[in-house]
């Protein structure tokens, strides 16, 4: 793997999932692979988990890590090309990609949807730029359309705690006040269809994803009947793809609480985290004993782990 920006840069998906389990079980037996080399983790947005068990996952793998917050600890970057560079962004991507490439062996970004111009978010600027001019490779810490880092995590908690040869797997629109973006739902439908389940995706009119991620998942409006008989429920709020960046509805009703659930075929709860209390999941199924949120978590430091060692292995090939 050279660039692992998506799960079109994945050759086997199933092994990359099977690679995450096995460093969950021995994770420092590659601590060999990435001596001498640097990951630099480049975070245009905030973070809690990514920016941890990236880190984390880096090191079990021997790499040196430098993580840095653009915009607040270095200059902000220009990412257009040919424009009078008279606003408020000092640097251009030109130089600093490839400075930043010429410190670090593999360069891992977060930058999130700004959800004012759909064309714009969906062309992925920022990637394509440092792509184009850092020379390394480049890993998605979540950009504005993908979060393959955490559909992978997604992916290997959900073959830990299947109890089922074809699960189930409700992807349910929460509800929220603010216009958050699509890309961990996108995602997480991208992953699924690679995976041997039953996808349903569940959400008020208004809220259909870009068809691209939807794939052969079932669209259902109804979330109580989406919610019949699922094993495992993975709530997440999203804007709007249609009318792009707005929230159209704030129904409560949405809301997943036990009664919800209870629909459900002993279902299990997934999210990406973070999420608001009692806005969009009840405090009762957070602290139940279905919820995953915490053990799915602790997983994105081995989905991390497989596809750094992934690109890892890419760079010995070359
Ligand atoms: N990396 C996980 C999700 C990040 C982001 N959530 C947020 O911005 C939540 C912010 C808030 O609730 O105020 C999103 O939805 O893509
Ligand atoms: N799930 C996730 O990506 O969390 P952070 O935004 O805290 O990194």
């Amino acid at each position: 793997m050279n660039h692992f920006l998506s799960i079109h840069d994945v050759a086997d998906v199933h092994q990359l999932i099977t690679s995450g389990i096995i460093a969950k079980r021995n994770p420092f037996s590659d601590q060999q692979m990435g001596r001498n080399k640097t990951i630099g983790l480049l975070f245009f947005n905030s973070s809690l988990r990514t920016r941890i068990s990236t880190q984390k996952a880096a090191q079990n793998l021997g790499l040196n890590v430098i993580v840095m917050n653009v915009g607040q600890d270095s200059w902000g970057l220009e990412m257009e090309e040919g424009v009078v560079m008279n606003g408020n962004k000092a640097e251009h991507v030109k130089e600093a990609a490839a400075v930043i490439g010429s410190y670090c062996d593999i360069i891992g970004i977060r930058s999130f949807a700004e959800l004012q111009d759909r064309d714009k978010d969906y062309a992925e600027l920022v990637f394509q730029q440092f792509k184009k001019y850092a020379n390394v490779p480049i890993v998605n810490l979540e950009s504005a359309t993908r979060h393959p880092l955490q559909s992978l995590a997604d992916c290997i908690t959900i073959e830990e705690f299947k109890v089922k040869k074809r699960p189930k797997v409700v992807l349910t629109w929460l509800p929220h006040f603010k216009a958050l973006p699509q890309a961990v739902a996108n995602s997480f439908c991208e992953w699924m269809n690679h995976m041997d389940v039953e996808l349903v995706v569940t959400h008020p009119e208004g809220y259909d994803l870009a068809p691209q991620f939807v794939g052969n998942a079932q669209v259902v409006y109804d979330q109580d009947k989406a919610l019949e008989g699922a094993d495992f429920v993975y709530g997440k709020n999203w804007s709007s793809y249609q009318e792009y960046g707005r929230v159209l509805s704030q129904d409560p009703s949405w809301m997943l609480t036990e009664a919800k659930m209870a629909l459900t075929d002993n279902g299990k709860f997934m999210h990406c985290l973070p999420l608001r209390r009692n806005m969009k999941v009840a405090d009762e199924v957070l602290d139940g004993p279905r919820s995953l949120v915490i053990e799915q978590a602790a997983n994105r430091e081995w989905a991390a782990q497989a596809a750094l060692k992934e690109v890892l292995l890419g760079m010995l090939e070359e």
